[in-house]
């Protein structure tokens, strides 16, 4: 194998284009089944992008995922990454451009947190250095001390083990990567932080990634665009999350999304997302800082009793005031 054949050039610094994904009509029926667990799935993912399969229990998400890298085989239809047909690849070359994240995780317990991290590119032939170095890259990247490496799985939290999975799937600089509820076996708290600490990760490295979750709030805050299959394996929504909330498609989808999609709304637009010109005059009132989530500054308002609150930018200064009222409208829907 040469050198171009594998990911990064040399060693740290630098990745790999991400590559577009289409399900084309894609559709998986097991032997011995009277319907298909994925029908005729169709959507696109655009580079870099993150689509979430959601939906509920036996809907089909992960067999949708794995026809991807081939673990399953499509029964009819096709999967093109990066506009090629994944049935024409080689199974083995094609899954090294996806990088794969599971709940189990699956780290060697008898490696070191180095070498797991290291598996792929000794796979690819690496030489030492350039592992050495990208090791180095990834422990920093995922924010654990670069002495972790000497370490075992079991000497690591169940959060940190996550983080070295996610730092194996990416130690190749996949274009592609598949993550099955990565963070299903993780305490809320800690899940949070994970996923935040994945969307940071996620702005430099710049994946197209498939994320499978059952949790409509993880879907939310982690796609770019959100697909909701339905059991039996039909794609009811694929839609922008702000899309998602505010026109579901039909009464599953509205269902699925649950009451309170007003309010999961209001989390993804920031207060300094709303024209300056539809804010009031700044006066008193408690100080809402403009990257506050609306959901954020809606719950201190009312936990304070405050109508409004003194809107300011990045350098304390007053631009506006935001009232309780305004955040109702546009939780409803309505522009300002
Ligand atoms: N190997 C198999 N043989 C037959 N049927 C299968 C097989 N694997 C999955 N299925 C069926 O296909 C359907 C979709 O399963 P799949 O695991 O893709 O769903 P899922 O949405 O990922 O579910 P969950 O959220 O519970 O993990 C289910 O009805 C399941 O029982």
């Amino acid at each position: 194998m040469t050198r171009s054949d594998t990911a990064q050039p040399e060693g740290p610094s630098g990745y790999r284009e991400a590559i577009d994904l289409e399900f084309a009509a894609a559709t998986k029926q097991y032997a011995g089944t009277d319907s298909p667990a994925v029908d005729a799935l169709s959507l696109k993912v655009p580079a870099g992008e993150i689509c979430v399969l959601v939906g509920p229990s036996g809907c089909g998400k992960t067999t949708a995922m794995r026809m991807v890298n081939r673990m399953i085989d499509i029964t009819s239809g096709d999967i093109l990454v990066g506009g090629r047909s994944v049935k024409d690849r080689d199974v083995d070359d094609l899954r090294r451009e996806i990088g794969y994240v599971i709940q189990q995780i699956g780290l060697f317990p008898h490696r070191t947190i180095g070498d797991n991290i290291a598996t792929v590119p000794r796979l690819l032939g690496w030489d030492k250095h350039r592992i050495n170095a990208r090791v180095e890259e990834l422990l920093d990247l995922i924010d654990l001390p670069p002495e972790m490496r000497k370490r075992y799985p079991a000497q690591l939290s169940g959060g940190q083990r996550q983080r070295v999975g996610v730092a194996r799937a990416l130690a190749a600089d996949p274009p592609l990567m598949l993550m099955d509820e990565p963070f299903g076996a993780i305490d809320p708290i800690n899940r949070d932080r994970l996923q935040n600490e994945f969307l940071r990760l996620q702005a430099v490295v710049k994946k197209t990634i498939v994320f499978v979750t059952h949790d409509i709030d993880e879907a939310i805050k982690m796609g770019d665009r959100i697909a909701i299959l339905q059991v039996g394996g039909k794609l009811a929504q694929y839609a922008p999350p702000a899309e998602l909330l505010l026109n579901p498609a039909n009464a599953f989808v509205d269902d699925f999304v649950g009451a309170d999609r007003a309010l999961k709304r209001l989390s993804l637009i920031r207060v300094s997302e709303i024209p300056r010109s539809a804010l009031g005059n700044a006066n008193g009132g408690i100080e809402i800082p403009d990257d506050t989530p609306l959901r954020t500054a809606l719950s201190e308002l009312l936990g304070r009793g405050e109508l409004h609150g003194r809107v300011v930018d990045e350098h304390g200064e007053a631009v506006g005031s935001l009232s309780v009222d305004a955040i109702a409208r546009l939780a409803a829907g309505e522009r300002l």
